[in-house]
């Protein structure tokens, strides 16, 4: 579902944001991307979802040629940002037909398919409020559901669970799961949360410095570790933004 061969990314004025990353995820995994902060997770998962130019490598993303077919990429995954969709002043039922539309969908098939993601995601009792009056969780379901109106086969999270509590978190990789069971949805999320990247995800690959650190199961990355333990004899104890490290 993803293959990318040496993508790299180097920012204007020299830094080398994401370092001949080669990897793979194969259709229906759920896999966890993670790394202290500053390794270079947004950055690739940028450049996967076509919004950043990589400086070097290639990729192929739910089939397509990510240089050569970016359109086709972007008909065929769906990306939630760390700050989301969701606009607080409008009723999610509404702009969710209209993303239907502006999907390609008539009005007709757009309101059954805002309905069918409103389900998916327990969201069908609030469909009439607007993103403001949402809890946190339902607000975080409710950004998941923007990037679902025209079926994608592949789904980017960039931390999808950041400031929830520990019962909305669980509650949400409940629906994280179930995209992927129920509806065949490969997902490619980061996380900050070692518990949650051990409880929900298939395999991981941790990023540092721009470059791939380790991949593997949870069960093969902890060797009988915690995964927090593994996570820092992995990628070191040295702070990352305050040193300025890079
Ligand atoms: N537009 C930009 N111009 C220059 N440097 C950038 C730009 N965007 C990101 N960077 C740098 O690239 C590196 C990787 O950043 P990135 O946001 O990908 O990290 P991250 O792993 O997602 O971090 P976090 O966990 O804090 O979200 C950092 O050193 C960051 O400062």
């Amino acid at each position: 579902m993803i293959e990318t061969l040496g993508l790299s990314k180097t920012f204007t004025g020299g830094v080398e944001a994401v370092r001949n990353v080669t990897m793979s995820v194969r259709s229906g995994e759920i896999v966890g991307f993670l790394g202290p902060n500053g390794a270079g997770k947004t950055t690739t998962m940028r450049m996967l979802t076509t919004l950043l130019p990589p400086t070097a490598g290639t990729a192929t993303v739910a089939g397509q040629d990510l240089l050569a077919g970016p359109r086709e990429v972007r008909r065929r995954i769906g990306y939630v940002s760390q700050s989301g969709w969701t606009d607080p002043t409008v009723p999610i039922g509404g702009e969710l037909e209209l993303q239907g539309m502006l999907y390609g969908l008539s009005r007709v098939e757009a309101r059954a398919r805002a309905a069918e993601v409103l389900a998916m995601l327990g969201l069908d009792g609030v469909r009439d409020r607007p993103g403001g009056a949402l809890s946190g969780g339902q607000r975080r379901r409710a950004d998941i559901a923007f990037a679902l109106p025209h079926r994608p086969a592949l789904l980017f999270l960039d931390e999808p669970t950041t400031g929830l509590d520990p019962q909305t978190r669980a509650h949400l990789w409940d629906h994280i799961r179930a995209l992927r069971d129920d509806h065949g949805v490969t997902i490619f999320l980061t996380t900050h949360y070692l518990d949650e990247a051990d409880a929900l995800c298939d395999r991981l690959l941790i990023i540092d410095h721009g470059e791939i650190a380790a991949s593997g199961t949870p069960a093969e990355l902890k060797a009988g570790r915690t995964l927090d333990a593994a996570f820092l004899d992995i990628t070191g104890r040295s702070l990352r933004e305050e040193a300025g490290v890079r």
